[in-house]
């Protein structure tokens, strides 16, 4: 399924110049990422993505996972690169599902691997690899272990968006698996609510 153009990344360099900069960012385990809130396309692009296309699908394939009460999101662009990042170490993600859109350039290597939820026991004992493929995008449960192997050509761009269930994660953080306490944030902060939105059944351990 093609998911995205591509020429998003050309958008992203000339417009956008500081999605180029190397960075320090909130998150140790990389070097190279920009928030697409703060390239003011959260608003204009991603918000009515998730709204319009992400919820009603994500409804109909993990409805068990908050599919369908997405309500906020954290969208970033990745790179790597030779000399920078090259691969992402295994990690679960804070958000209960993900769409992860190769954008470019031009690349070899740099497979997403699989394992299972976090929470089982076995979680990486098998694995399974996805290549990239650009302009097209990869969904997964956010708690799924995985990490990308390392990139062996070229710099490869992907929007990788942490879709998010208020619904969920307001009873059991999906990071530390315990009852949240709440301090307050700007925009969409974790995705974590005061108010209780409409509650849904969901099991995190399945
Ligand atoms: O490099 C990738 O494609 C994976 C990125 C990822 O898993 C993440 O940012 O959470
Ligand atoms: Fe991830």
């Amino acid at each position: 399924m093609l998911l995205w153009p591509r020429s998003l990344w050309l958008q992203l360099n000339i417009v956008h110049p500081q999605a180029q900069i190397l960075r320090a960012f909130s998150s140790v385990w990389r070097q190279c990422q920009v928030l697409m809130h703060e390239l003011g396309l959260d608003d204009p692009l991603v918000t009515p993505l998730r709204e319009r296309f992400l919820l009603p699908l994500m409804a109909l394939l993990y409805p068990d996972y908050g599919g369908g009460y997405l309500d906020s999101h954290r969208a970033f662009v990745v790179k790597y690169a030779l000399g920078q990042d090259l691969e992402l170490g295994c990690h679960y993600d804070n958000a209960e599902l993900t769409l992860n859109v190769a954008l470019g350039k031009d690349f070899t290597g740099g497979a997403l691997y699989f394992g299972g939820l976090f929470q089982a026991p076995a979680a990486l004992k098998e694995t399974l690899e996805v290549e990239h493929v650009v302009g097209s995008g990869i969904l997964h449960r956010g708690g799924q272990l995985h990490g990308a192997r390392p990139l062996c050509k070229g710099e490869r761009w992907n929007l990788v968006v942490w879709l998010r269930a208020s619904a969920v994660r307001n009873r059991l953080c999906p990071m530390c698996c315990q009852k949240p306490e709440l301090v307050d944030d700007e925009g969409f902060g974790d995705g974590f609510t005061r108010e209780e939105p409409t509650t849904v059944d969901v099991c995190v351990l399945t």
